[in-house]
């Protein structure tokens, strides 16, 4: 495999270390142009790599061989490592971005990592457990394998710190939120991007008022008003809000005390329950935590699922917009935002009520502009790149460091 990308050409290298796979890709500095886009998944099972390289404009997907299989996010990293100085060995890789999902109430923007960050970054490990330990995971691994190059770490949680108090806080004792138990909200950095598509492509409506939909294996949505997350579905942990592949969504803190009176159950089989067992996999009935298949199957669980996920997209678009007093713009994102017309066509057709209409045939297409001409508020579909987001962050963040360097050591 060749990069085309010309001998010793500067790249950063982003990771994205998620709970069931690992994205990775390179961009070469400073046009920050794509050449490499990448997945690991299946980690512990049948382990996959798929790779896009942009000289060719194609997917590939390497099933690896029995013996390569990486069991778990340590190996799938190493494996990682070991493959891109192989396959990308034209390249030099002058920095790496990594997504961070949770950077508690400290980070409120990129970052680069130090040996106190990863320290603070190690506390908050508790709070997003099927991310956040992978993500410490992928910076350790980075560092060990290319040595001192600076590593950025960008927060899922730092777009979200725009919000007011009443939008963070839980009503339980006050002193709780003084230790940081408060929402933090996630997804950030697919917010980011998709509000700069939106000043790209539509001036005049990004800063109006907007709910993205980012609806992926994890979900969440995002109210804005003047370009700012004014709140967001996501709480304290990325468990709340929205059903998803696995995960509850919002749920009656009751029933958590139900499960530990009455099932004897502890934390950790909470933890996984609400977790890993739980959402669309959960409510189909242990059938499917991708949508794709739910949508193709006949059962009644099935349905109900999906009709539940429908449900409560509805119902938490209209709880932003009546915190936002009002919507102007809708997006969806995100693997099921982007692919699904079934799940985008429900939840637009349903709530006609304030002011959608959508057209049929170009939410079918899967255009940009789902909504009719008439549609008093705008339907949009926009693909979604966290991962230019990490690049942008990472060049500026190391840019700077480069030239604090230079001066001084003057
Ligand atoms: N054509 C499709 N129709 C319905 N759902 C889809 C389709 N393609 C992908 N998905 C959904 O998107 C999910 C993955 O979303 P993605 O944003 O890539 O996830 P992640 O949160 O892991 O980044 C899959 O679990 C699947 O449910
Ligand atoms: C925070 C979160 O839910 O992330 P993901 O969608 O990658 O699972
Ligand atoms: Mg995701």
């Amino acid at each position: 495999m060749d990069t085309h990308a010309g001998l010793h050409s500067q790249a950063i290298l982003t990771i994205n270390a998620g709970s069931s796979s690992i994205k990775f890709s390179l961009f070469l500095v400073p046009q920050l142009n794509q050449i490499i886009a990448g997945q690991i998944d299946g980690i512990g099972g049948e382990a996959r790599i798929k790779v896009k390289l942009a000289s060719k404009n194609t997917d590939e997907t390497i099933i690896l061989p029995n013996g390569s299989r990486p069991q778990n996010h340590r190996e799938a990293l190493s494996f990682l490592i070991d493959w891109l100085h192989q396959f990308a060995k034209d390249v030099d890789v002058i920095a790496v971005g990594h997504r961070v999902v949770h950077g508690g109430q400290k980070y409120s923007a990129p970052t680069l990592i130090t040996d106190a960050v990863m320290k603070d970054l190690d506390a908050l490990m508790v709070l997003a457990p099927l991310h956040e330990p992978h993500n410490l995971a992928g910076i350790r691994a980075t560092q060990e394998s290319f040595g001192g190059i600076p590593q950025i770490a960008c927060f899922d949680t730092a777009f979200h710190r725009t919000h007011k108090f009443v939008d963070d806080c839980y009503a339980i004792p006050r002193y709780f939120y003084e230790q940081g138990v408060c929402r933090y909200g996630f997804h950030g950095l697919s917010y980011e991007y998709i509000t700069d598509r939106l000043i790209h492509l539509f001036p005049k409506d990004a800063r109006k008022k907007v709910i993205i939909a980012h609806l992926g294996n994890g979900a969440s949505m995002t109210a804005l008003h003047h370009g700012d997350s004014v709140a967001s579905t996501m709480g304290f942990s990325s468990l709340d809000g929205l059903p998803m592949g696995t995960r509850c969504g919002e749920i009656d803190p009751g029933v958590l005390l139900y499960m530990m009176q009455h099932e004897g159950m502890d934390a950790t089989e909470i933890a996984r329950v609400l977790y890993q067992e739980s959402g669309l996999k959960g409510l189909s009935g242990g059938l499917s935590n991708d949508m794709r298949i739910l949508e193709n199957c006949d059962l009644p669980e099935a349905k109900e699922a999906i009709d539940y996920y429908v449900k409560e997209v509805k119902r938490e678009i209209g709880a932003l917009t009546a915190l936002m007093a009002g919507l102007d713009v809708v997006v969806f994102t995100g693997g099921i935002g982007e692919n699904s017309a079934v799940i985008r066509g429900r939840v637009l057709r349903e709530m006609a009520w304030i002011g959608i209409d959508l057209d049929e045939a170009r939410n079918l297409d899967g255009e940009v502009i789902i909504s009719s001409d008439s549609s008093r508020v705008l339907c949009l579909k926009i693909h979604t790149d966290e991962e230019r987001v990490i690049a942008k962050h990472t060049l500026e963040l190391s840019d700077n460091r480069v030239v604090k360097n230079k001066v001084s050591n003057i």
